[in-house]
Order: C-alpha cells, then sequence, then structure tokens
C-alpha cells in the first residue's frame, strides 16, 4: 500500500509532477544534470509534457467499477500494468545501488524493468537482484559487432524477456546541461560495466589494460553511426525474442521496422534528448499506430508523469508505455524505496483514472475516452 493511504504522510511527495523540483534539491548537480538534460533549447522535452496535457479525458458516471483490470498481454507475457521501466543509463549516478535497487522496487510493483546496455550494474547482477521478475534489455547495438552478438547472448542467458533496439541515438544529441556541467558518467566509468565485464570486449583490449584504456575502447565501439536497417534485419537473425525497435517516430520508419523482422516499435524521442524541435512522440502514435495495424505492439514514452497521462496514450494506440526519468528521481531521493514509491503512485493514479473514465478494463479504452470537442 502507498503510505500516503496508510494514514502517514508519505516520505516523498506524491505529486509525480514535482519529482523533478524535488531530487534537483538533493542529488549532485552534474548528476541531475545529465537525467535532466534535454537536447538543445528543451523544445521536444517541454513539447513532450505539453501534448499531454493538451488531452482532455472525459469522466464517465455511474459504471459500476469497483477496481478497474489494469492488466495487458505483450508477446504471450501477461503484465500485471501497461508500464515497464524505461531503460535509463547510468542509474548509479542518482544511487550507489543503481539499477539492482530499482529492479528490486520494480519487482516488488509487478512492473517489468527494460534494462539499459549503458547501466551501471552488469546484466547478469541486475537479473540476480530481478529474481524470476521479467525484464527486457535494451540494446545499443556496438560498432564491434562481435560485442553486440555477445551481448544478446547474454541478455538471452540471463533470462531477459525480449530485446529493445534503440535506433534514435546513433548520433548522440546536443545536450547543453551536459556540456556546460562537462560531465558525463561514461568518461568516467560509470556506465560501461557491461563492456567492462564483457569477454569479447576484454578480448580487444590489452590483459593489462586499466581503466581509461577501456573506457576509450568503450568510447570507440559502443554505437554506431553507420547503422542501417540491414544491421536490424543481422540481429533479427541472432535470436529469436522478441525484437522492439526504440526510437521510431515516423510511420514509414514503422514499417520498415517490421519489415526488417522487428516485432513491435517504441514511439520516442528518448525523452527530448536528441533532437531539438522534433516532433513529439505522443504527436506521432495514432500515425505509427495506423500505420503498423492493430496486432503489432506500439509501445511508447516521452513526457509520460501521471495515470492519466497513460491512459491517454493507451487511448490513442499504445498497448503499454516505458516510465522514464520519474523513477530514476525516486532512486535519487530514496533509493529503492523511491523507485517504489513512485511506481505505487503511478499504479494507484491509473487504476483511479480507469475507472473515472467509466473503464473497467485497458480493452475499453479507446479515442472515446478523449474530449475531442463534440460530446454528443
Ligand atoms: C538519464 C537518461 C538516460 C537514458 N538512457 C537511455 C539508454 O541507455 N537507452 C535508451 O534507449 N534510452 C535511454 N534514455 C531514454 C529513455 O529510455 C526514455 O526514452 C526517456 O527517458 C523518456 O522520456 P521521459 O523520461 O521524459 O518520460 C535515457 C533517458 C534519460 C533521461
Ligand atoms: C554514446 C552514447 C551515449 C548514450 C547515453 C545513454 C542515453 O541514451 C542517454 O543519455 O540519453
Amino acid at each position: 500500500m502507498m503510505e500516503g493511504l496508510a494514514g502517514r504522510a508519505p516520505r516523498l511527495t506524491t505529486d509525480l509532477t514535482a519529482l523533478e523540483a524535488a531530487a534537483g534539491r538533493v542529488m549532485a548537480p552534474e548528476a541531475f544534470a545529465y537525467v535532466s538534460g534535454t537536447a538543445g533549447s528543451g523544445a521536444t522535452g517541454r513539447a513532450g509534457r505539453a501534448a499531454f496535457e493538451a488531452l482532455r479525458l472525459v469522466p464517465r458516471m455511474l459504471r459500476g467499477t469497483r477496481r478497474a483490470d489494469t492488466s495487458v498481454t505483450l508477446f504471450g507475457q501477461r503484465l500485471p500494468v501497461p508500464v515497464l521501466l524505461a531503460p535509463l543509463a547510468a542509474q548509479q549516478v542518482a544511487h550507489p545501488e543503481g539499477e539492482s535497487a530499482t529492479v528490486r522496487a520494480a519487482a516488488a510493483t509487478g512492473v517489468p524493468m527494460v534494462l539499459s546496455t549503458f547501466a551501471s550494474r552488469t546484466l547478469e547482477e541486475v537479473a540476480e537482484a530481478a529474481g524470476g521478475h521479467p525484464r527486457w534489455f535494451q540494446l545499443y547495438l556496438p560498432s564491434d559487432r562481435a560485442v553486440g552478438a555477445s551481448l544478446v547472448r547474454r541478455a538471452e542467458a540471463s533470462g531477459y524477456g525480449a530485446i529493445v533496439v534503440t535506433v534514435d541515438a546513433t548520433h548522440l544529441g546536443f545536450r547543453p546541461a551536459e556540456l556546460d556541467s562537462g560531465y558525463s558518467p561514461f568518461l568516467r566509468g560509470t556506465g560501461i560495466a557491461n563492456f567492462t565485464s564483457d569477454p569479447v570486449f576484454r578480448a580487444g583490449l590489452p590483459a593489462d589494460a586499466d581503466a581509461t584504456q577501456a573506457v576509450l575502447r568503450w568510447a570507440q565501439i559502443s554505437t554506431d553511426p553507420t547503422l542501417t536497417w540491414e544491421d536490424l534485419a543481422w540481429l533479427r537473425g541472432l535470436t529469436r525474442l522478441p525484437l522492439l525497435v526504440k526510437g521510431i517516430l515516423h510511420p514509414d520508419d514503422a514499417r520498415l521496422a517490421l519489415e526488417h523482422g522487428a516485432d513491435g516499435v517504441v514511439v520516442s524521442t528518448h525523452g527530448g534528448r536528441q533532437l531539438d524541435g522534433s516532433v513529439s512522440a505522443l504527436e506521432s502514435l495514432p500515425a505509427v499506430r495506423a500505420a503498423v495495424g492493430s496486432d503489432v505492439p506500439v509501445l511508447m514514452d516521452s513526457g509520460i508523469r501521471t495515470g492519466s497521462d497513460v491512459l491517454k496514450a493507451v487511448a490513442l494506440g499504445a498497448d503499454a508505455v516505458l516510465y522514464g526519468r520519474p523513477y530514476v528521481y525516486g532512486l535519487g531521493l530514496d533509493g529503492g524505496r523511491g523507485v517504489e514509491h513512485v511506481l505505487r503512485c503511478l499504479l494507484t493514479d491509473l487504476a483511479l483514472a480507469l475507472a473515472l473514465t467509466g473503464c473497467a478494463s485497458l480493452a475499453d479504452v479507446g479515442p472515446h475516452v478523449l474530449a475531442n470537442g463534440d460530446l454528443r
């Protein structure tokens, strides 16, 4: 149960839109700049929130819904809620336990985690902390494909249930907050654990390599600006796990992803961290859904903060959402307890939003829950 509902004031705010300011007061300034930062002028980050705020839900009365069913089935896996934790790199910048604390909180709330390639804990450590709790692996395909193949093999061996390949950051966005603080977690060795623990990566280093040499090699091979759709087809041939492509905003790219072997797509602006001035993810979502048809899993992220936001995304065609920065702010504020608090707030808010719109389950959610200016 949420602390606030147990008759005590919670340790952290239950206002999910206020977490960023709260975290900004306690996190190390450079870590906060890394997590909260966006590309360029911040226009895409703001547009992400504005798109959700511009939509209005229409409440419906006396539907007799005691508790709405929030469960959803994705790739044959039944999830209690249409929410997964978005892959956010280098979580040790927020708390020393990093992704291990996050995944324990995720398990306690039933929310699967998508682990970043650039996690600060290895994918095996996180699998162990997760126990049997479902988790997916996000892949940045390295320019050294043998390392990429090794990461996929390790994810399969450690029980990750899907591969989410991110395609929107082959060139890193221009991020003033990071540039101004002169700080990158990766260049200090945080967020490269999946590489330094990888036998194929290590084979490319001299036997006596020090930490600096490992960071330099990571910087050389960890991403690949020359990626094309053919590389997705290659990746498809490497694994039988469900394969999702993250970072899609154009319906033609969604079609291309499917043509090259993807099983699903994630509509995302990377939280406004890549192309400044881009269309928001919520604006793109209906066109992407229309392009792929009703049977292909479509997830979305970028700007989701509240339960009503999740409902709006589902109404516009998402099967599920990835929840991003707020849980890392929870991690920065109170470790695993903070993540759990944030998730319990979100899930309680979502269940209430469903019931208040008169929906007994997610299957009842559609464009009709949104005001379109004509309520006749
Ligand atoms: C600090 C930070 C690190 C991120 N690291 C990754 C990553 O390693 N891989 C990835 O695919 N996306 C990454 N993302 C993007 C998120 O997965 C997600 O798309 C984004 O956070 C959604 O925006 P929101 O948090 O504002 O809702 C990162 C985002 C942030 C804020
Ligand atoms: C060299 C690529 C760094 C990407 C870092 C992780 C990420 O997706 C983000 O910070 O955003």
